[in-house]
């Protein structure tokens, strides 16, 4: 490369939904860009196997190019694809599935079914911000830079209420992060994260509880791996916030992993059920279950149901939940790959049916290896990282038929994807 300035057509996305193109044969990841469109770059970053730039003008817009509605898309790490139209954003998770399946777990099945989310904005019901000098934000792209938000698209109006608030209290500067959970009745959990200080709030408690905050928890938390340390102080209100799923009511303590998008949550969940066909006659276990939402889903049909999970307090909801709904199932505490094994020696029956729905970093290696040494009828797979779900693949499919993958658009205008993977017996 001679000069530092070129003009190509944006050709690809790459898996953060960064745009790409190729300056002699070097793929070049320029944020901002949509396939299709032409553009003028200067690249400002060298590597052996690919560059980075930055767009410094659009020659010809593509046509699945839309104008974001955010006013901090440019800046904010938040979201990838709010300048994409929503069937290009459609078209690359299926994409970019579909290479995970190819190139990572080695299988010719393709997506055979893709599930958009009923709310594109003001979908989530739990956000982090990041306060840094007295300033709310959320990282920006590439960076722990914190940009400035006062109102953002993807969570739901009383969250942005909220926010509004907090950006008033007089202390911002002691605290290091804030999380915001909303549910389906407009009520709010506050969590005020703090290095150690104690936080005084008596002088916006009263418009917090106005704008539908029906809990607040302090988190002492002195590091910056986790949003949240495990030492959860409630300092107002109710103990947990209740959300609904598929007709059944749920209470979620601070700590505790809900799915942050609830209608396109439902139809992961039905979709997932589907694959499963649970019968009454069944025994099935829901491993990496949470406070137990597809547990109680699939034990409304009448099967044996046994949730895993290895936060304590996700797993007392779980409990709680299933005795408030009615519903029959049992909930065992620890780590899916340790209690496995365990209740499979306890139990005189094992289990014919499993579903797994992992963090981002998939199965641990143990519960891959014990699966396939102990394959059931039917293997459901739920992910919110197709590369690690695809990695679990390639092992998994030594014993098991992968028949069918859906994906569900949990995350609008973000790169991340949620798939369910049918697997059965060979
Ligand atoms: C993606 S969430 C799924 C939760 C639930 N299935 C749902 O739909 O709400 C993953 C869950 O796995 C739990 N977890 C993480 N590592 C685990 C492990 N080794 N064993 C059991 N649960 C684990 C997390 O606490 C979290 O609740």
């Amino acid at each position: 490369m001679e000069e530092n300035k070129f003009t190509r057509e944006i050709i690809d996305f790459d898996f953060k939904g960064l745009g790409m193109t190729k300056v002699d044969g070097l793929p070049v990841f320029l944020d901002g860009g949509v396939i299709g469109d032409e553009v003028e770059f200067l690249i400002s970053k060298k590597k052996k196997n690919f560059c980075k730039g930055k767009i410094i003008n659009i020659i010809k817009k593509s046509k699945d190019r839309v104008n974001s509605p955010c006013p901090y898309f440019k800046d904010c790490g938040g979201c990838d694809f709010l300048n994409y139209s929503d069937d290009m954003e459609l078209k690359w998770k299926e994409d970019d599935t579909n290479k995970n399946l190819e190139k990572i777990a080695g299988l010719d099945i393709r997506v055979e079914e893709v599930l958009d989310s009923p709310e594109k904005t003001h979908y989530r019901n739990n956000m982090q911000f990041q306060v840094r000098d007295g300033v709310i934000g959320l990282y920006g792209k590439n960076s722990k830079d914190i940009v400035a938000i006062k109102n953002c698209l993807m969570q739901r109006d009383k969250a942005n209420e909220v926010l509004q608030i907090m950006w008033r209290y007089k202390k911002l500067r002691d605290l290091k992060r804030i999380g915001i959970r909303t549910n389906y009745k407009g009520e709010v959990l506050l969590i005020l994260v703090t290095k150690g200080d104690k936080v005084e709030i008596k002088d916006i408690l009263s418009d917090l509880i106005e704008a539908g905050v029906k809990s607040i928890y302090l988190n002492y938390n002195g590091g910056d791996k986790f949003h949240y340390s495990r030492e959860f102080e409630k300092i107002y209100g109710e103990d947990t916030i209740e959300e609904k799923l598929l007709d059944i009511n749920y209470k979620i303590s601070p700590e505790s992993f809900f799915q942050i998008n609830r209608l396109a949550t439902e139809k992961l969940y039905q979709k997932a059920i589907e694959y499963l066909e649970p019968k009454a006659e069944d025994k099935i276990y829901d491993l990496y279950c949470g406070v137990g939402s597809i547990s109680l889903s699939v034990a409304k049909s009448g099967a044996q149901v046994i949730g895993i999970e290895i936060v304590d307090s996700a797993v007392d909801d779980a409990r709680i939940n299933a005795e408030n709904n009615n519903i029959n199932a049992r909930f065992v505490k620890g780590a899916a790959e340790e209690v496995i094994e365990k209740l499979w020696e306890e139990e005189k029956i094992s289990p014919n049916k499993i579903i797994v729905d992992p963090p981002r970093k998939g199965l641990d290696e143990k519960l891959v290896n014990f699966l396939k040494e102990n394959p059931v009828e039917r293997l459901v797979y739920i992910s919110c990282n197709p590369a690690t779900q695809a990695r679990d693949l390639k092992t998994l499919k030594e014993v098991y038929r992968v028949e069918k993958v859906a994906l569900v658009n949990l995350f609008p205008n973000t790169a991340h994807v949620e798939t369910v993977v049918l697997m059965s017996r060979k």
